[in-house]
């Protein structure tokens, strides 16, 4: 079964509109493990709009699943991920003023920037996945680069599901295809949601893990947070 990784980016995000510690972004995560997600994931972004450095390390002894951090590899993030021993680290090209992840990685024009960096996550025995477009061309250097996993960008699948899903998957199958063929393991994340996940899983190959977030934690609005993760395990489930 694809694994799931709750994002609670957004959980901080509310609790940061106050400044104070309500809703609680450790409780949270320990709450979305006990309703059956398999991992919690987290963006720390230089601004701390959202996840801080403190959220970093208090959710450390308390994620008990897997622990991914993701984020664009500066000096201070690739030291503070050393530090953390997270089970995964996703490395992320976006602006630090990003409204949010926009873009995957060009593996060919930053490989040896890749390289360096993933051998020394590698060497402190972390799992190393990139972002990447769908795009089967960028594969090859992406399994170079030494990278464990690459996570396809699936905002444009989103975008476009409801429109024509089965163009929509198109490049997303193609990428998966290739990514397997160079060894590499497949992740996948960004605006996935109930409406377009189960097509996803179900014509994805070898997907291993998704990593939802904005999606997640605004339908826990409406529908608890027990349900929607009970409801985001239905939609991965092969039976
Ligand atoms: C890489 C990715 O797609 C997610 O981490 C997304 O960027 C979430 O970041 P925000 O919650 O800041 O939008
Ligand atoms: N890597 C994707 C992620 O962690 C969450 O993205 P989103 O569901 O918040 O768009």
């Amino acid at each position: 079964m694809t694994k799931l990784s709750v994002n609670i980016n957004k959980i901080a995000t509310l609790r940061n509109a106050r400044g104070g510690e309500t809703p609680s972004v450790t409780e949270a995560a320990i709450k979305i493990q006990e309703f059956g997600a398999h991992g919690i994931t987290i963006h720390p972004r230089p601004d701390e709009r959202h996840i801080t450095r403190k959220d970093v390390y208090d959710l450390k002894p308390l994620v008990t699943t897997e622990y991914n951090i993701e984020g664009n590899p500066h000096r201070e993030f690739i030291d503070m991920v050393l530090d953390v021993k997270p089970e995964q680290v996703t490395l992320v090209p976006d602006a630090d003023d990003a409204i949010t992840s926009n873009a995957g990685w060009d593996t060919k024009k930053h490989f040896d920037f890749l390289k360096e960096i993933i051998a020394e996550f590698k060497n402190a025995g972390i799992r190393t996945s990139i972002f990447l477009d769908p795009n089967p061309e960028l594969v090859e250097y992406a399994a170079k680069t030494g990278a464990d996993r690459i996570e396809l960008y699936t905002e444009a699948y989103a975008k476009n599901y409801s429109v024509n899903k089965e163009e929509a998957i198109k490049p997303y199958y193609e990428t998966a295809v290739k990514a397997a063929e160079f060894g590499l393991g497949i992740n996948a994340g960004h605006d996935l949601s109930l409406e377009n996940l189960k097509y996803f899983a179900d014509n994805i190959p070898n997907l291993l893990e998704v990593s939802i977030g904005h999606a997640l934690v605004s339908e826990a609005l409406y529908m608890g947070m027990e349900n929607t993760v009970q409801a985001y395990l239905k939609r991965l489930a092969k039976w």
